[in-house]
């Protein structure tokens, strides 16, 4: 893909979900042109910039762009695997803001940036507090403008089994890209989430504003409903856009661009996973897998 007439460069530092400890949840995004990047999720930094570096993506060294590219972080919900790469790289890591919903922002402040899982490098909780991170809390729902980059970010909630999760809706100069954390389906989930989130963007779809959806699907339709742990399957994730499209029509969803993320290995699975997916894609979505490293236009 060419930058030329793009809105956004988005850099996957991490694309999956599971047990790949160097390859989890982790999206740096920019106006295209600009180096102001926000990182959505942090499950894997450091290898994920090195890679970014070697294929190219970015022309200056992995710390460079982890101290000065990215300006703050966007933690979808607590789980590990979106977030174990910011609590490692803290130390060699520059000052900036962690924006969260509260739920996800106080199991940071009370399990992870404490004395006795990490050291405190954030600007609350266990004393002293080394205050490299400030954390802020983002309302559900109000646009926020995000500090050092021409980005605005609104926050939605999503249902992941026990836990809140999150959707960040990125304005880049009336140019939109969403992204969800983990989330299961509104009906296994008993939740209208997912309805209120696809009836809020229905207007970005229609008027071609939303240049692209990251969304997650975890497992194959062989996995059972009881056993998503608030995941989607194809089937799933299906069932969700089929949702979208009675707010937008079908004409306004064909061709959307919906990035595939947090696929779980084993490699079985997400081979299963590709498959199902193009055999139910009836909405002809342009569905994206994005690579460790290599950037992405939209
Ligand atoms: N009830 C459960 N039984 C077994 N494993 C679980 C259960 N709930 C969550 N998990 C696992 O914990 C993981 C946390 O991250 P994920 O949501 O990606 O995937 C989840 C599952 O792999």
């Amino acid at each position: 893909q060419t930058s030329k007439g793009t809105a956004f460069k988005l850099v996957p530092l991490g694309v999956l979900g599971g047990i790949d400890e160097s390859n989890l949840s982790a999206y740096m995004l920019a106006p295209a042109g600009s180096n102001n990047y926000i990182c959505l999720d942090a499950g894997t930094l450091h290898y994920g910039l090195e890679k970014a570096v070697a294929n190219k993506s970015f022309n200056v060294p992995a710390s460079t762009v982890m101290r000065q590219y990215i300006k703050g972080y966007f933690i979808s919900h607590s789980h590990l695997d979106h977030i174990a790469g910011l609590i490692i790289n803290s130390p060699e890591d520059s000052t900036k803001n962690i924006y969260a919903l509260n739920d996800c922002i106080e199991t940071i402040k009370t399990h992870y940036f404490t004395w006795k899982s990490w050291a405190n490098f954030a600007d609350q909780g266990e004393t002293p507090a080394l205050k490299k991170y400030h954390y802020k809390v983002l309302e559900p729902g109000a646009e926020t403008a995000i500090e050092n980059t021409e980005l605005k970010v609104k926050a939605f909630p999503l249902s992941h089994s026990n836990l809140t999760s999150t959707a960040f809706l990125v304005n880049s100069n009336d140019n939109y890209l969403l992204y969800l954390g983990d989330t299961g389906p509104d009906e296994i989930e008993k939740s209208s989430n997912m309805q209120n989130l696809w009836q809020a963007i229905a207007p970005l779809v229609k008027s071609k504003k939303l240049k692209a959806i990251l969304i997650e699907v975890s497992f194959p339709n062989e996995q059972p409903d009881k056993t998503l742990f608030g995941h989607l399957t194809p089937k799933w994730l299906m069932t969700e856009m089929d949702e979208l499209a009675s707010f937008t029509g079908t004409d306004a969803i064909k061709g959307l661009n919906v990035v595939v993320t947090h696929l779980k290995p084993p490699v079985t699975s997400i081979g299963k996973i590709k498959v199902q997916l193009k055999d139910a894609n009836k909405l002809q979505l342009n569905l994206i897998y994005p690579q460790q490293g290599k950037a992405l236009n939209f």
